[in-house]
């Protein structure tokens, strides 16, 4: 994505050449304004008409590069109004018309220095006289995207810095233009491997070390490298996990059964999709936007981790203690908001001449839900419903035969899909969460029949939110049973061409559970977290 005349050379080569193509295409385009450092050039000054020289030094000041500009704004909205940057940039780039090469590039720049901001502080940290948090917010932010820029997109130095200059001198003054000056020539004197060696040198141990180069907060790297353990894994790969958070996943697509066929060209139009590694329901997208699938569009189709899917297609297959007696099921989803599982259960519901109830506490979260139920057949959406979901189980006991507990969480396995969030988590949302979980877990339970499943579903492995609430909830009640999970996940894995199935790496032998947990470094799916239980 790293616009090349901004003078970026970053990772990814094969888009970089695509992108220079295209541009000798289209000579007339605004990103062909720019000069070989990176910097923007005005139409006027392009054609040769006004060199900037000439300009006075005030008006000169005020000219700073638009993407880098889109970039710094999203950062200060993203900390002053707990903005999501996914949601703010693209139409913040559409507003000011920055399209093509320099689309990409503040959007690098954006995502780029908010992922990586923990390793660029312990940079900083290392060439500011002051501790970090003394800064003015705004004169920090600059100071991580001119970093981003010297460290992570291989912007060439005296472009990174004297752009970054300007932006500050626009932004936020002279004087603490003259800051960033001297503060980014420190952090341009060496190379990305020397600093990643010179922090790793300064932390305290390892875990501080690996949590400041891979980028996190240190509370959440000592929570995964317990949950590692915790689900049976080794410790030790929790570099290969810290690391996986910073890759940006491919979108996965899911064709909603009997809605979305794989092989329906007017479903999928032109878009270039392979089947997932997973879920029979998988497409990975590459490249296209999926705004623009036809079958995305409509809802017979939508986005989805494959994570995601799969402990929602174990929840539909495994086996109730009895049949509902010939009647057809009913299905709960009690924490259903935006909808993602909702619509892949009505789908299966459908399929099964069952029925759902959606149930989400926020009302903006349910009309979510009701557009993303829009593409399924009349007759299976009982009812989207807004309530608090632990008042289910005592105001409809043993309605359900099937229900999902998507259970509000820390969101700590899911770090990849949003570059801010695991600097706005602290360890008290856990202490919350954790209160809230188990009471959901408990209405479930009560709503299920005897016989009836329930799945206990988080996008987090934090043992807080997983393990021990299950452990908890279950250790105040008899009338519950734990289910094989890993055998219910494997039983509704895709088959490929030649029948075979893949091999779902969980722990075995002395570390082999009953529960499933899925990590992004090993599986490629968020961190899901899967418990079925089924009541006696
Ligand atoms: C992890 S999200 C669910 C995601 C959803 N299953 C999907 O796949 O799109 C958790 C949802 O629970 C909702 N929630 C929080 N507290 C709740 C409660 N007491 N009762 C019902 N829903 C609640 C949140 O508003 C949020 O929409």
């Amino acid at each position: 994505m790293n616009g090349g005349q901004h003078g970026a050379g970053g990772a990814g080569h094969g888009r970089h050449h695509h992108d220079r193509h295209q541009d000798r295409r289209r000579p007339d385009r605004e990103d062909d304004r720019r000069d070989s450092r990176g910097r923007q050039r005005s139409a006027a000054r392009s054609r040769g008409e006004r060199s900037a020289s000439r300009q006075a030094p005030g008006q000169r000041a005020k000219r700073t590069d638009p993407a880098r500009t889109a970039a710094f704004d999203v950062l200060r909205e993203v900390d002053e109004s707990d903005a999501y940057a996914n949601l703010v940039l693209p139409p913040l780039l559409a507003d000011r018309r920055i399209r093509g090469r320099d689309a990409g590039f503040a959007t690098e720049l954006t995502y780029g220095t908010l992922r990586m901001r923990g390793r660029y502080d312990a940079i900083l940290a290392d060439c500011v006289d002051r501790p970090l948090d003394e800064l003015d917010p705004a004169v920090l932010d600059v100071l991580r995207l001119g970093t981003h820029q010297l460290l992570g997109m291989r912007v060439p130095s005296h472009a990174a810095v004297s752009e970054t200059v300007a932006l500050a001198r626009g932004n936020v003054g002279t004087g603490p233009a003259q800051f960033v000056n001297a503060v980014l020539r420190r952090v341009s004197e060496a190379g990305p491997q020397e600093w990643l060696e010179r922090i790793t040198a300064g932390a305290a141990d390892e875990l501080a070390a690996l949590a400041a180069v891979e980028s996190h907060p240190l509370w959440i790297a000592r929570s995964l490298r317990e949950a590692l353990a915790g689900h049976g894994r080794d410790p030790g790969e929790i570099g290969a996990l810290l690391a996986a958070d910073n890759a940006a996943p491919r979108v996965t697509l899911v064709a909603r059964p009997g809605l979305a066929d794989v092989s329906d060209d007017d479903a999928w139009h032109d878009a270039d999709l392979v089947p997932g590694r997973w879920a029979p329901t998988a497409l990975v997208l590459d490249g296209n936007d999926p705004g623009t699938v036809p079958a995305v569009r409509d809802g017979r189709a939508g986005v989805q981790d494959e994570g995601s899917q799969l402990v929602t297609l174990a929840l539909a297959g495994v086996p109730l203690g009895e049949t509902a007696g010939g009647r057809p099921e009913r299905w709960l989803d009690l924490c259903a908001g935006p909808g993602g599982k909702s619509a892949l259960l009505a789908a299966l519901a459908a399929q099964r001449e069952a029925t759902l109830v959606a149930n989400e506490i926020q009302p903006h979260r349910a009309r979510l839900v009701e557009r993303a139920l829009a593409a399924i057949p009349d007759g299976v959406v009982e009812e989207v419903r807004i309530g608090d979901g632990r008042d289910v189980g005592t105001d409809e006991p043993g309605a359900y035969d099937r229900v999902l507990v998507d259970a509000p969480c820390t969101g700590l396995g899911a770090l990849r899909r949003r570059p801010e969030s695991r600097w706005r988590r602290t360890p008290a949302d856990l202490a919350t969460l954790t209160g809230l979980q188990r009471e959901l877990l408990g209405s479930a339970l009560d709503a299920v029949r005897p016989g009836g499943v329930v799945a206990y579903v988080t996008c987090s492995p934090v043992l807080a939110e997983t393990q021990l609430v299950v452990t908890d909830v279950l250790r105040r009640r008899d009338d519950v049973e734990r289910l094989d999970t890993p055998q219910a996940v494997r039983s509704v894995l895709r088959t490929a061409p030649d029948g075979t199935t893949p091999d779902l790496p969980l722990p075995s032998g002395d570390s082999a559970r009953d529960d499933v947990q899925l990590w992004p470094h090993v599986h490629g799916t968020d961190a899901m977290h899967l418990t079925l239980l089924r009541r006696r």
